[in-house]
């Protein structure tokens, strides 16, 4: 296998990928249009080979995470994902054929969500792959921008999707763990699949985020920047029919399921009078969502997370890089 040089692999992959706004990456920026009216919402998460994924899965499913990752930011803001930059830190040990895989992932995701590619920047990594994503969500006139600092007394904490598949698909591709579905597993950790169009209902939420640390961390997150108290229904949250298995057969596991992380799920208060709108949006675009626990004034007797009235202790919550 050969390996082509930087000019020739932006030419030949990143090129065809990038919108006409960026003059066929031939030049030093973009120049980008927006609606009239429309805000942008701007995320950015990196991911890191040996952090953030294997050096074994493959560059089509990194290229993939990687826009996931931050699309789940944007549909978490009640933003539409729009466009990205990409900066990527390339391997020694890249060959062509890992360029060409990279770019079709990339190219699969841009589809799904009808995304284009602004920009970036290639250079070299030695030791390992590093991919930073820059996403710009799109709020259309009118669409309001929902950060995590508005949940309310009252209001109902949902979850989108399912919860603990790639936390257990993580212990699977390390071999501490083995299941009989070690494939669903696998895939929900190299491919986390956030939810398509779910930001008509987070757009009605009065706090969103999504998931990426863990369940119980991010919900804590949630609690603290809204300055209110959540008691969450361990019995509620929803799991998929395999890690209902798993943790059925061993209760250990709902610690990997509640704390592992790169779930990017959305995580969300909604008031009570918008449940019935968010679940008829839910059923038109086919993503489930729970409604996982209560929020409440936070008082001086009570702390910020509970999960069936205990609080939960702040040691093992989430993942954590340091
Ligand atoms: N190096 C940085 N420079 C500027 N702002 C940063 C930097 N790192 C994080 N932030 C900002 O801090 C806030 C929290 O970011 P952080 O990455 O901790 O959370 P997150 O993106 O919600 O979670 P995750 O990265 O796990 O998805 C965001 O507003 C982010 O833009
Ligand atoms: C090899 C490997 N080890 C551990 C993990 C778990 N992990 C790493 S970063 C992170 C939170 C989100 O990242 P960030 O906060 O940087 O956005 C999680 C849950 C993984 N995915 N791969
Ligand atoms: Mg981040």
């Amino acid at each position: 296998m050969t390996r082509s040089g930087e000019f020739d692999w932006i030419s030949r992959h990143l090129a065809p990928l990038a919108s006409e706004d960026s003059f066929g990456l031939k030049d030093d920026a973009a120049l980008l249009a927006v609606p009239a009216g429309a805000r942008l919402c701007i995320t950015q998460d990196a991911i890191l080979e040996g952090v953030h994924f294997l050096r074994s899965d493959p560059s089509e499913t990194v290229a993939r995470k990687a826009l996931l990752v931050n699309i789940s930011d944007c549909i978490a803001k009640g933003a539409t994902p729009y466009a990205y930059s990409l900066a990527l830190g390339m391997p020694d040990h890249w060959q062509d054929s890992d360029m060409a895989a990279f770019a079709k992932g990339l190219q699969q995701e841009q589809q799904e969500f009808g995304l284009k590619l602004t920009g970036g920047d290639t250079y070299r990594s030695p030791d390992r792959l590093n991919v930073s994503v820059t996403m710009l969500g799109l709020l259309t006139d009118g669409t309001p921008y929902v950060s995590r600092l508005g949940a309310n007394s009252g209001d109902i904490l949902c979850v989108s999707g399912t919860i603990g598949d790639a936390a257990i698909g993580l212990k699977v591709a390390l071999g501490e763990i083995k299941t009989k579905h070690d494939g669903h597993f696998l895939q929900a950790y190299q491919v986390p699949l956030p939810p398509k169009g779910f930001e008509q209902v987070t757009a009605l939420a009065s706090a969103s985020m999504d998931i990426s640390d863990g369940l119980l961390g991010d919900a804590r997150k949630l609690a603290v920047a809204s300055d209110i108290a959540i008691d969450i229904d361990r019995a509620a949250i929803p799991l998929s029919p395999q890690t209902t298995l798993l943790v059925e057969m061993d209760a250990n596991h709902w610690e990997t399921v509640l704390s592992g992380g790169d779930d990017y799920q959305c995580l969300f208060a909604l008031a009570p009078q918008k449940l019935a709108q968010a679940r008829s949006i839910a059923a038109k675009i086919d993503v489930s969502f729970a409604e996982i626990g209560q929020i409440t004034e936070k008082s001086s007797q009570s702390v910020s997370l509970t999960m069936d009235g205990v609080p939960v202790s702040g040691e093992r919550e989430s993942f954590s890089h340091f």
